[in-house]
Order: structure tokens, then sequence, then C-alpha cells
């Protein structure tokens, strides 16, 4: 396996304290759009940890659906395995690893389920196929049979014909994230990162710091 011992050179672009938007909500929407424009696949992903009750560290991927100075808004099953963790210990760390522009930025915070109607309004722009399987999927839940699934998805196709109203089920729904950092790091030749991270500090306002790679 010719990736293990591989030692591929991040390159000469730097990121430093004078060219980096002070407002980190800002510089993520910067970095967000250059992922966009790069046309890298879902630039939106992120991977989310998650600490249960019994202090068991899990991470999956999911996607960056909101965002604004308040946080970073995600959609799921809030008694999925993720939501059961969220209730228990609302600490979590995102990722979103953007290895093909040498970049990834890490952000640690608290998830916070949003009121309903933040909710609801993200679930009604959802394709109704989207719709249906957040209906059928009690996410996270072992199912005997893929079959079980499919007819779920089959029985709910029938009771809701195409281009009428699908509610939104009680489990489903968005969590924000509330940061108190964010580091920006952006890969350069000899493993010689650039590590600028910001912490939001009581007034408001972030304090940056450089990082050692
Ligand atoms: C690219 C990608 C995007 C995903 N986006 C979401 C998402 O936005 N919400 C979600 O609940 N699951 C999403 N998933 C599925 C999750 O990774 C995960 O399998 C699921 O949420 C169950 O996680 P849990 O059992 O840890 O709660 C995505 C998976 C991939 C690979
Ligand atoms: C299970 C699941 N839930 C939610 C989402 C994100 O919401 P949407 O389907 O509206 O993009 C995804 C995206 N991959 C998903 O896989």
């Amino acid at each position: 396996m010719e990736s293990l011992t591989r030692h591929t050179d991040y390159g000469a672009k730097g990121l430093n304290e004078i060219d980096i938007n002070q407002n980190p909500m800002a510089q993520f929407a910067t970095w967000l759009h250059e992922a966009e424009q790069a046309e890298i696949f879902e630039p939106n992903a992120m991977v989310i940890s998650t600490v249960d009750a019994d202090g068991q560290p899990t991470s999956r991927t999911v996607l960056l659906k909101g965002l604004d100075d308040t946080g970073f808004e995600f959609v799921t099953n809030y008694e999925s395995r993720k939501g059961k963790s969220l209730r228990a210990n609302p600490s979590v760390a995102l990722l979103f690893p953007w290895y093909a522009l040498k970049r990834q930025v890490m952000i640690v915070g608290t998830a916070v389920a949003t009121d309903a109607a933040t909710s609801d309004a993200y679930f009604a722009r959802r394709p109704q196929g989207a719709q249906l399987a957040a209906w059928a999927s009690d996410q996270s839940e072992p199912i005997a049979r893929r079959e079980i699934l499919d007819e779920r998805m089959a029985a709910l196709e029938a009771q809701y014909p195409e281009g009428t109203h699908v509610p939104r089920p009680e489990k489903w729904g968005s969590f924000r994230v509330v940061p108190s950092s964010i580091e920006f790091w952006q890969g350069r030749s000899k493993r010689f990162h650039d590590r600028l991270r910001f912490t939001a500090l009581d007034d408001g306002t972030w304090k940056l710091e450089r990082l050692q790679p």
C-alpha cells in the first residue's frame, strides 16, 4: 500500500494573522465558498464527534445546513445514537476535512436543538423522498432486513402521493453548534503547517492565537 509511506508536500500557500478575517465565522464562510468553488464533493460535509453517557466518543459525517454568527446548523434524527449522546452530553467537535485544498477547520462547541419552527422550515424544503425516509427510519436502530425498510417506504409513498404535504416527524430536526473555538489549519511544506485558533471570550469577542504545527 503505497499511500501508507507517501510523503505528499502540502505546498507553500500560507495563512497569516494579517490576512485572516478577525471574525472567524466570516473566515469560515470564505473557506467554505472556496471549497465550493474547488468543486470538491460535498464541501459542506463535516465530521461531528459526540460523547455518550458512558464517555464513549463516536464520529460520523453530517451536512452543514445553516451558518450564521451564532453557529453551525445540521439536521438529524433526535433519537439516533448521536441524538441520544447529545442529550446526555452536548459537547461536540466538528471537523471540515478539505484535503483537496490542504485545509481543515476544527471546531469545539455545544450543540443545542433548535426551535421547532426552524426544523419545520428546513424539513419543508427537503425532497419528498427524503421527507418520507425520515419517517421510515428509526435511525441507528438495528433492523433484520433491508426489505422491511423498503416496505415501510412503499407504505409511506402510498399514504403520501407525490405533491402531498408531509409533516415533520417529531423525532427529526436541527441542532445548532455554538462554537467555543474555531481553528483554521492550512497545510504547508515540510509538515510545517499554519494553525490559527480563535477562542470565544465572555465579552463576545474572539482571541486569536497561532499554534505550533
Ligand atoms: C456525506 C454524508 C453526509 C451525511 N449527512 C447526514 C446528515 O446531514 N444528517 C444525518 O443524520 N446523517 C447524515 N449522514 C449519515 C451519518 O453519517 C450517520 O450514518 C447517521 O447520522 C447515523 O449516525 P449515528 O448512528 O452516529 O447517530 C451522512 C453521511 C455522509 C457520508
Ligand atoms: C440520513 C440523512 N439525513 C439528513 C441528511 C441531510 O439533509 P438533506 O437530506 O436535506 O440534505 C443527509 C444527507 N446526506 C442524510 O444522509
